[in-house]
Parts: structure tokens; C-alpha cells; sequence
């Protein structure tokens, strides 16, 4: 598809725990481009709201906060660092508890509305990798590459799994499990920006490949 912008946008989107966000920033340091981790506007809308005590069952309160979230993203090294109100919520905004309520939020039209400028805005040269759900169907329509990265559920689970444990904190597998398979449900099932793959995006299933092999699988198509 040929872009309307200049700038070159490469949209990786898929479930949870396929290896979206790994295989984003490795693309974006072999390219010299920009990150965006569209997930992490959902997580931070949903920590905001905890945080000032919204309902989370009123769309439009939550999409005021989205509207007003005061972030930034601090590249540090390796990691990029997450400040809301100049307070640093990285490890915050990964606990199941945000997990669950930024993809209940995110389900609501009016809050993907208002972070709906705030993606586009990442579009700086030289060029964006775009991590998410949507990035390839509503937020960049016409980026020149989309990728749809899958992996079965048990090997997504068992990724996460180790990624907590590596991080040190407590994790029950079952609990995971079901976890991981609601969030699936609901965001294939809700009815703005659907998890689904663009019609022209490369499905690229990561169950039996080294982070290596997707990334050079993914490459191959910027090509
Ligand atoms: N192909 C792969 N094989 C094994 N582990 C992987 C692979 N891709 C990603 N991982 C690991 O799985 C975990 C989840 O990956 P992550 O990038 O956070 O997924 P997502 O952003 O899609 O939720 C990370 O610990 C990552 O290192
Ligand atoms: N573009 C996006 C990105 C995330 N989300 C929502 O935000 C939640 C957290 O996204 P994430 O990418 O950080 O989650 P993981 O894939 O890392 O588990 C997801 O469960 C989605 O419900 C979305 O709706 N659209």
C-alpha cells in the first residue's frame, strides 16, 4: 500500500505476549526509528483513573483522563522509562491489575478517540515502528509494512510467565492462563478497533521461532 505521509510507519500488532514489544524495539534499534508502545497509553489511561478514583465504568470520565494524561516517554538505554506526572510507573503500569483495566478501558470508543492524535504524533521522521492492536487497521492505515504476530496461547503464557518470574514477582500460571484469554476475547470481540489483522498484513506466527527469527522475518518484509 503506498503511504500518505512520508514518513515510513512498520505496524506490528497481535495478542498479548506473541512479542510485539520485543520484536518492536528490536526492529526500531536496527533501524535507527521511532517506538511507539501504543499499549502503554491504554495502561497509563487506566492507572490515571485508579489513581484519581474514576469509575471505570463511565466511558467519558475515563476518556478525560486519556485526553489529559501527562507522559512521557525518557529513552534510557536499553529500557525506556515511563513518567506520568513526572513520576515513574514502568514496573506499575505491567501488574495484572492495570493489565485487566486498560483492556477494559481500551474497549470503550470515546477513550480510543482521545488517544487517537496522541499515536499519530509519533509519526517522525526518520520512520516509526508502531506496536499495538490497531496500529495496521485505524491508527496508520497506510503504513508501507504491517505485520500480525501471533503465538499460541500456551506459548504466550508460558512467555509471560517467565518474564514475571525474571522480574521477581509472584505469578500463578492458571491465573495467567485465564488471564491472558480474556483479554484475547475482549479485544477481538469489542466493536472499535478489533484485534484482527489488516487485510494486507503479514501473518507471522511466533510459536516455534527464536526472537532471531522473527526479527529477521520480520526485516525481510522492510526490505
Ligand atoms: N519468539 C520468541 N520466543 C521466545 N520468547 C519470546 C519470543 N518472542 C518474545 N518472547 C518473550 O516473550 C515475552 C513477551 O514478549 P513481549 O514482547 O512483551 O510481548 P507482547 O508485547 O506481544 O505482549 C518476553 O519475555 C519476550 O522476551
Ligand atoms: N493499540 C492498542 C494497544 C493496546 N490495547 C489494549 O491495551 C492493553 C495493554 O496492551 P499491551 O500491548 O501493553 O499489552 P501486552 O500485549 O503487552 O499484554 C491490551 O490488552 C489491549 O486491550 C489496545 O486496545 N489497542
Amino acid at each position: 500500500m503506498t503511504e500518505n505521509s512520508p514518513i515510513p510507519v512498520i505496524a506490528i500488532d497481535g495478542p498479548s505476549g506473541a512479542g510485539k514489544g520485543t520484536l518492536s524495539r528490536l526492529v526500531a534499534n536496527r533501524l535507527g526509528y521511532h517506538l511507539l508502545d501504543s499499549g502503554a497509553l491504554y495502561r497509563l489511561t487506566a492507572l490515571a483513573a485508579m489513581n484519581a478514583g474514576v469509575d471505570l465504568d463511565n466511558p467519558d470520565a475515563v476518556a478525560a483522563v486519556a485526553r489529559h494524561l501527562a507522559v512521557r516517554f525518557d529513552a534510557a538505554g536499553e529500557d525506556t522509562r515511563i513518567l506520568l506526572h513526572e513520576q515513574d510507573v514502568s514496573r506499575e503500569i505491567r501488574t495484572e491489575a492495570v493489565s485487566m483495566n486498560a483492556s477494559r478501558v481500551a474497549a470503550y470508543p470515546p477513550v480510543r478517540e482521545a488517544l487517537l492524535q496522541r499515536q499519530r504524533d509519533f509519526r517522525q521522521a526518520p520512520g516509526l515502528v508502531a506496536d499495538g492492536r490497531d496500529m495496521g487497521t485505524t491508527v496508520f492505515p497506510d503504513a508501507g509494512v504491517k505485520i500480525f504476530l501471533t503465538a499460541s496461547p500456551e506459548a504466550r503464557a508460558e512467555r509471560r510467565y517467565l518474564q514475571l518470574l525474571e522480574k521477581g514477582e509472584k505469578v500463578d500460571m492458571d491465573a495467567l492462563v485465564a488471564d491472558i484469554r480474556e483479554r484475547d476475547k475482549r479485544d477481538s470481540e469489542r466493536a472499535v478497533s478489533p484485534l484482527k489483522p489488516a487485510d494486507d498484513a503479514h501473518l507471522v506466527d511466533s510459536t516455534e521461532l527464536t526472537i532471531e527469527q522473527v526479527l529477521e522475518r520480520i526485516l525481510s518484509y522492510t526490505r
